[in-house]
């Protein structure tokens, strides 16, 4: 396993050039869907078939480019049982941001959220950017929660929000983008760019791709 001594700041690393390396952290019930966004974004595919719940916690690292700097994402996949909370709980602390997912055909994943936020308020760092996701969203016809109801969550947190498919991608490199230009801005902020709002970019980039037609 890695070293997990995070350097918070911008650092050097492998890629060459100065790049910024954060820590991401995917959380969400057992089932809504955590490794297979993951695997979408790395891989760009989606392996259909019976559902393996992930055993304690394991890592991907992703290299994305923003505004020509490189971003490291090391993107953290936990798993969603109860019973392996205390582990991942250990990981918050050193976390840049949180996607918290929920199944949008899953009342109690849902249901969940609040509680899922209130832990990440106990463990994590205040700054920490949260989003929220709303996945399987391929899956309309056994919906259970309105997009507006997501759209409601997240506007009582302030956080962004998006329904994502991993099945389709839908939205999948669009959720982890908008988290890494919005840490790059953070950690990088050129005195004459404007200061960088992740919702507005988010409506703007799915308004470009007419995504919520897809759902
Ligand atoms: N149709 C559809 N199925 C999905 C989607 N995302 C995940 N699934 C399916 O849902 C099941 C659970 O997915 P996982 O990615 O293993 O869920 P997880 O959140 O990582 O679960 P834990 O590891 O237990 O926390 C699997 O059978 C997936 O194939 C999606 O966007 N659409």
């Amino acid at each position: 396993m890695e070293n997990r001594n995070v350097d918070h700041d911008t650092a050097k690393l492998n890629c060459g050039i100065l790049c910024v390396f954060l820590q991401t952290i995917l959380v969400g019930d057992s089932g809504v869907g955590k490794t297979s966004l993951l695997v979408q974004f790395d891989q760009g595919k989606f392996i259909p078939g019976s559902f393996s719940a992930t055993v304690g916690i394991g890592f991907t690292n992703k290299v994305v480019t923003v505004d020509n700097v490189k971003v490291k994402l090391q993107i953290w996949d936990t798993a969603g049982q109860e019973r392996f909370r205390s582990v991942t709980h250990a990981y918050y602390r050193d976390a840049h941001a949180l996607l918290l997912l929920y199944d949008i055909t899953s009342k109690s994943s849902f249901d969940n959220i609040r509680a899922w936020l209130t832990e990440i308020h106990e463990y994590a760092q205040s700054n920490v950017v949260i989003m929220l996701l709303g996945n399987k969203a391929d899956m309309s016809s056994d919906r259970a929660i309105r997009r507006d109801e997501g759209e409601r969550l997240a506007r009582e947190y302030s956080v962004p929000f998006m329904e994502t498919s991993a099945k389709t991608g839908v939205n999948v490199d669009l959720a982890f983008t908008a988290v890494a230009k919005e840490l790059k801005h953070r950690a990088i902020q050129h005195p004459s760019e404007p200061k960088f709002q992740i919702h507005e970019y988010i409506e703007a980039q799915k308004e470009k791709s007419g995504c919520c037609s897809y759902f």
